[in-house]
């Protein structure tokens, strides 16, 4: 089976649209465009495909309804503008998939958030709880509190960031192109359009360029993304987002676009990550019990099976788990901060909330944060 054609499998999707096709060229919010793309994602969902929206846009929503007609230069208008616009971008999106039966969540982040662990965790357990209860996230940038994306037009590397939170197989960055050819195609009439490549393959950079034709993003936030997803294992593809049923079509596996691959698998991939790009803070002694279980059943370690916490961790941060002769037996991210995990340990899940006076992860480490050595 081809790499697009196992995409009809991908169960996880983010989707990104970026400013140049939701503003049909810096012209206002195209709206009869976002109303085609939500009844795509509609239909995504009713094949059972779980997925987050990246949506830009706050920026060119805001300046229509604050009646300017130029992009203000002066980097705290356009925060001023997306902080408007955000409000027209997210109404519009809840409106049109209500008429499908689905509710939207606005989500804003930033890339500190993702950078610190305990936010990471946090984010990542509010995403998957938004895709449990069958609610389509649309995230943006934090336009409010950091200028980056404005100023690059990168909501791309946002893009990437959540198919990692997230541990998504695809991320589909939707633009103004047909996908990303041998050289910008506004200025190389004989460009063509790249079918699919490694993310990692050097080459991509050349035919990138430096940047898009309104002074944003461009192509080779593009390509720096597909690296970022394919570090948890995400292939990424630049689409046209303009082209008829563009997402359905990709679903039922047609080549459309530019298929950037990734070199590995999401969960091998995560778990390499955990393995080596993480220092550990503590560590947690446990049980006997727990230890076969982790060992030989691959699952979550539960506060019960552990007899002792060492050092002074935070939520989010890596812990070794090693068995009562001290020796490693794995090692993940772990769910609460260090003084709350002593008052839990040795004691069933369901005394979580009586004990710390709140009810957090019935995991101390999640299976999906664990690697067993
Ligand atoms: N090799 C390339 N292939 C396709 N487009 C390219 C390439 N190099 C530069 N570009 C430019 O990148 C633009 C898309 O980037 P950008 O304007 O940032 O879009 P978006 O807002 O969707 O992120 C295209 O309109 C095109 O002019
Ligand atoms: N967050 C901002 C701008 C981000 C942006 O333009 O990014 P991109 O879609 O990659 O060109 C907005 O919603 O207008």
């Amino acid at each position: 089976m081809s790499k697009r054609q196992e995409l009809g499998q991908a169960k996880r999707w983010v989707v990104k649209i970026g400013s140049a096709l939701l503003t049909d060229d810096g012209k206002g919010l195209d709206y009869a465009a976002i109303s085609h793309w939500v009844s795509q994602i509609a239909a995504l969902k009713k094949r059972g495909i779980e997925l987050v929206l990246v949506s830009s846009g706050a920026v060119a929503a805001g300046m229509t309804r604050l009646g300017w007609t130029q992009r203000p230069t002066e980097i705290h208008l356009l925060q001023a503008a997306a902080a408007v616009g955000q409000m027209g971008l997210i109404q519009n999106y809840e409106s049109e998939f209500s008429q499908f039966g689905l509710h939207t969540a606005q989500v804003l982040l930033d890339h500190d958030d993702l950078s610190s662990r305990e936010r990471y965790l946090n984010g990542r357990s509010t995403l998957r709880a938004l895709m449990d209860l069958n609610v389509i996230p649309i995230v943006n940038e934090n336009d409010t509190v950091v200028t980056d994306e404005i100023r690059f037009g990168d909501n791309d590397t946002l893009g990437a960031l959540v198919a990692n939170l997230i541990d998504a197989d695809v991320l589909v960055i939707m633009t103004d192109q047909d996908g990303m050819y041998t050289a910008d195609p506004r200025t190389h009439a004989d460009a063509e359009l790249i079918s699919e490549m490694a993310a990692a393959d050097a080459r991509l950079d050349a035919m990138a360029g430096d940047g898009g034709s309104l002074g944003r993003g461009g192509m080779i936030t593009k390509v720096r993304a597909a690296r970022v997803a394919a570090r948890s294992g995400a292939d990424t593809i630049i689409v046209g987002g303009r082209q008829d049923s563009v997402l359905t079509r990709l679903a039922d596996g047609e080549s459309l676009g530019t298929y950037l691959w990734a070199d590995q698998e999401p969960q091998a991939a995560r778990k390499r990550w955990i393995a080596g790009h993480l220092q550990s803070r503590g560590t947690l002694v446990l049980d006997d019990g727990a230890v076969a279980v982790l060992q030989k059943q691959g699952k979550s370690l539960l506060p019960v099976g552990v007899k002792q916490v060492i050092g002074d961790f935070k939520r989010g941060e890596m812990v070794v788990c090693k068995n009562l002769q001290g020796r490693e037996v794995g090692r993940g991210l772990v769910n609460y901060h260090a003084s709350d995990a002593r008052q839990i340990i040795g004691h069933p899940s369901s005394q979580i909330a009586e004990r710390l006076g709140y009810q957090g992860d019935a995991e101390l480490i999640h299976r999906d944060n664990l690697v067993i050595v």
